[in-house]
């Protein structure tokens, strides 16, 4: 008798997997998938690819589940995607747009596209384009009527290829306990 070998247990997702525009996905390199990011997604080195972008302070697996958990259960607002290199099973590319509900604009939304990342090995093969077209996608299509970011000047050109312009100037103060050193 043949045993089966057991099914995959199906991924736990952030938000559902329809929010990611087949348009974008039909264009990655063979190999690399990209789908929400998943309750199981410490083990696939998602603070590992964080690190290319700036300091990542790892608290552990359990501490990255409740964080995962505690984003989900704010219902659409959180929606982190990645990429996933289907051989070794790790995450290669990650981004995140949040959803700001606003007073003004008719109680509009705003999408707030945060903490890119490719890994270095990666990096030159249009998945951080991919990355912003697809999070741009769900900013739009849940309703929002503006999608920002914050950079540094030298990925200003990146952004610009992905469709953005410069738009006003950043402001930001660090709560004291809080700062670390810039990697970038
Ligand atoms: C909102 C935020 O999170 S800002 C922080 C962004 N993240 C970081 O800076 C972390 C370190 N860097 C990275 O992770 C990556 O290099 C990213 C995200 C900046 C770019 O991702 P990549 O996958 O390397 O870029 P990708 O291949 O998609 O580039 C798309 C286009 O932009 C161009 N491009 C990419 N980076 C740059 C750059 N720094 N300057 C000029 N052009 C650039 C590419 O040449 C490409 O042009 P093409 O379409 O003519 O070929």
């Amino acid at each position: 008798m043949v045993v089966q070998p057991a099914p995959e247990h199906p991924l736990d997702l952030m938000f559902p997997q329809e929010l990611i525009s087949s348009e974008v996905t039909k264009e990655l390199p063979p190999g690399l998938i990209m789908r929400p990011l998943a309750s199981t997604d410490y083990k696939r080195g998602h603070f590992a690819v964080l690190s290319v972008l700036t300091v990542v302070d790892d608290l552990g697996e359990d501490a990255w589940v409740a964080h995962f958990q505690s984003m989900r259960a704010t219902p659409k607002t959180y929606y982190s995607l990645v990429i996933v290199d289907q051989v070794t099973d790790k995450i290669v590319a990650t981004g995140t747009v949040f959803m700001e509900r606003k007073f003004i604009r008719g109680l509009g939304t705003v999408g707030h596209i945060e903490d890119i990342a490719v890994d270095k090995s990666q990096q030159g093969r249009r998945l951080g384009l991919r990355i912003i077209q697809a999070l741009t996608h769900i900013s739009e299509n849940t309703g929002c009527y503006k999608t920002i970011l914050n950079c540094n000047e030298d990925n200003i050109a990146f952004y610009e290829k992905c469709g953005y312009k410069k738009k006003e100037i950043e402001m930001a103060k660090y709560a004291p306990e809080k700062i670390h050193p810039p990697k970038l």
